[in-house]
C-alpha cells in the first residue's frame, strides 16, 4: 500500500518554538455523541459519535457537501443540533436542554478568508479577544506582541490586514485565535486560498504550533495531504457520516471502504469476486475470470470466505503497485500472466503516470502505472507484474 503523502514542515519555520511560550495551554477534550442536524428533511449530519482526546488534532476530510462545515459550526456554537449531543472536557456545551454560547466554549475559530478587520491594525486585530476581556495597557501589548512573535510577524503589530500577503493575513488570523489561550480551535479550511508551496510550509509550522501549545484542535480541509500534516487524527465523511476515524498512517494503510480509497485516490478499484482462494478480476461484475489471484497474499477489508460462496467486490490495484515488463510470450499468458495495452500516458514531475486497459478487459478494469520511459501507445502489449503486498480487497456483497 502506498504510503501517505507528507509535507515536511519547513526547516525554517518562521513560528517561534516551544521554548519561547509561556505555559502550555492545557486543551479540552471533545466528546460527540449521536448528533445530528437536520435541515427540513435534509439530514446534513447522521448519528456523529466520537471522542478526542484533549491535546489531540482532529482533520474532517471530505468532499464537498457531506456535512463538515456544518459539524464544525455545531462545535462552535453556531449552530444547534436537531439531537445529540457535545461536550468540552466533560462539560456539555450542546444538547436538547443545553446550549453554551459560542463565547462561552473557551474557542479560538481561523477561517479560510482570515476575516480580519480591515479597519484595525495587525495588534489591534490580535488584542480584540484580550480587550474584550478587560486586558488592557503592558499586559495586552505584551500578549499580543509576543504571539505575533510565535507566528513570525514580531514587528507587524502596526501595519494594516491589507498591507500583508495572504500567508501573513492568515497568520494574523491564527494569533487572533491563539491569543486568549484558547482550550480547542477550530479551523474552516484555513489555507485553501494561498498556493501550495506556502500551504504547505504553513501547515507544517501549524501543526508544529498545536503540539506545543496543546490545544485540542478540529480542522476542517478537502486536501489529504494537509489533513495527514496537520492531524492526529482524520475522520473521512460522506453524506454526513464518519466512514473512517483513524490516524493519517492508518487511513492509507487499511481504508475501511472502497469509497474511502476512491477518494484518497489510492489507486484503481477493478470489480472483482473472491470465494476464499482465489480473486478474480470480474467482466462487469460477471465471473468471467480475466486474472485469477491468490487470496492468501492479499489484504482485505471485509470477508475473505473460503468455501462455497463466492463473494463480489472491488479489488485496490495502487498504481505503486504495478511494475511493466515487456510483452509476456504465449506460454506467459497461458501461465496467468497479465497483460495490457497502453492507452495514455500523461507526463508529471520527471515520469509518466501510464493508463493501461487490460488485455479482454473493459475501462471499469483500467490500472496506471508510473514508468520511466515513454511507451508506444495503444500498440502492442506490455506484461503487468503486481506487487501483492500492495493489492487491497473489499468484499461488497455475497452472490
Ligand atoms: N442552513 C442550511 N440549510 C439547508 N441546507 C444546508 C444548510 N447548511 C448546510 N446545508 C447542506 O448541508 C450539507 C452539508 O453542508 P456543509 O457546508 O457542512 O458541507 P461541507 O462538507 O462543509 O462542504 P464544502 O467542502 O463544500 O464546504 C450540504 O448539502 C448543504 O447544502
Amino acid at each position: 500500500m502506498q504510503n501517505p503523502p507528507v509535507f515536511t514542515p519547513s526547516a525554517t519555520s518562521a513560528f517561534s518554538s516551544s521554548q519561547d511560550h509561556t505555559a502550555p495551554v492545557q486543551g479540552a477534550s471533545i466528546e460527540v455523541h449521536a448528533l445530528q442536524r437536520q435541515f427540513g428533511s435534509f439530514q446534513a449530519l447522521r448519528q456523529i459519535d466520537f471522542t478526542l482526546p484533549a491535546g489531540r488534532v482532529l482533520a474532517l476530510l471530505g468532499p464537498s457537501g457531506c456535512g463538515k462545515s456544518t459539524l464544525l459550526k455545531l462545535l462552535a456554537g453556531l449552530d444547534r443540533p436537531s439531537s445529540g449531543s457535545i461536550a468540552f472536557a466533560g462539560r456539555v456545551v450542546a444538547d436538547a436542554a443545553t446550549f453554551v454560547a459560542p463565547q462561552q466554549r473557551k474557542l479560538g475559530m481561523v477561517f479560510q478568508d482570515y476575516a480580519l478587520w480591515p479597519h484595525m491594525s495587525v495588534g489591534g486585530n490580535v488584542g480584540f479577544a484580550l480587550r474584550m476581556q478587560g486586558v488592557r495597557g503592558h499586559a495586552l501589548q505584551e500578549r499580543v506582541d509576543r504571539v505575533l512573535q510565535q507566528v513570525g510577524l514580531a514587528d507587524m503589530a502596526s501595519r494594516s490586514p491589507s498591507a500583508l500577503s495572504g500567508g501573513q493575513q492568515q497568520r494574523v488570523a491564527l494569533a487572533r485565535a491563539i491569543v486568549a489561550q484558547p482550550s480547542v480551535l477550530l479551523f474552516d479550511e484555513p489555507l485553501s486560498n494561498l498556493d501550495r508551496d506556502l500551504r504547505e510550509s504553513l501547515c507544517g509550522e501549524m501543526r508544529q504550533l498545536l503540539r506545543d501549545m496543546g490545544t485540542t484542535a478540529v480542522y476542517v480541509t478537502h486536501d489529504h495531504e494537509e489533513a495527514c500534516l496537520i492531524a492526529d487524527e482524520v475522520a473521512v465523511m460522506f453524506q454526513g457520516e464518519i466512514a473512517q476515524r483513524c490516524s493519517p498512517q492508518q487511513l492509507w494503510g487499511a481504508p475501511a471502504t472502497v469509497q474511502v480509497a476512491r477518494f484518497l485516490k489510492l489507486g484503481a478499484l477493478l470489480p472483482a469476486w473472491s470465494d476464499g482462494h482465489t480473486i478474480g478480476l470480474a467482466q462487469q461484475h460477471d465471473v468471467q475470470v480475466l486474472a485469477s489471484l491468490p487470496a492468501q497474499h492479499i489484504n482485505h477489508t471485509g470477508t475473505v470466505q473460503a468455501g462455497v460462496q463466492r463473494m463480489m467486490g472491488h479489488l485496490l490495484v495502487p498504481d505503486d503497485a504495478v511494475t511493466l515488463k515487456p510483452a509476456p510470450t504465449a506460454e506467459e499468458v497461458r501461465a496467468g500472466v497479465l497483460s495490457a495495452q497502453v492507452v495514455e500516458q500523461h507526463y508529471t514531475s520527471g515520469r509518466y503516470k501510464t493508463r493501461l486497459q487490460l488485455c479482454g478487459a473493459d475501462q471499469a478494469h483500467d490500472v496506471h502505472a508510473w514508468t520511466r520511459e515513454r511507451l508506444p501507445v495503444r500498440e502492442g502489449h506490455v506484461a503487468l507484474q503486481l506487487d501483492m503486498a500492495q493489492l487491497r480487497w473489499f468484499a461488497s456483497q455475497t452472490t
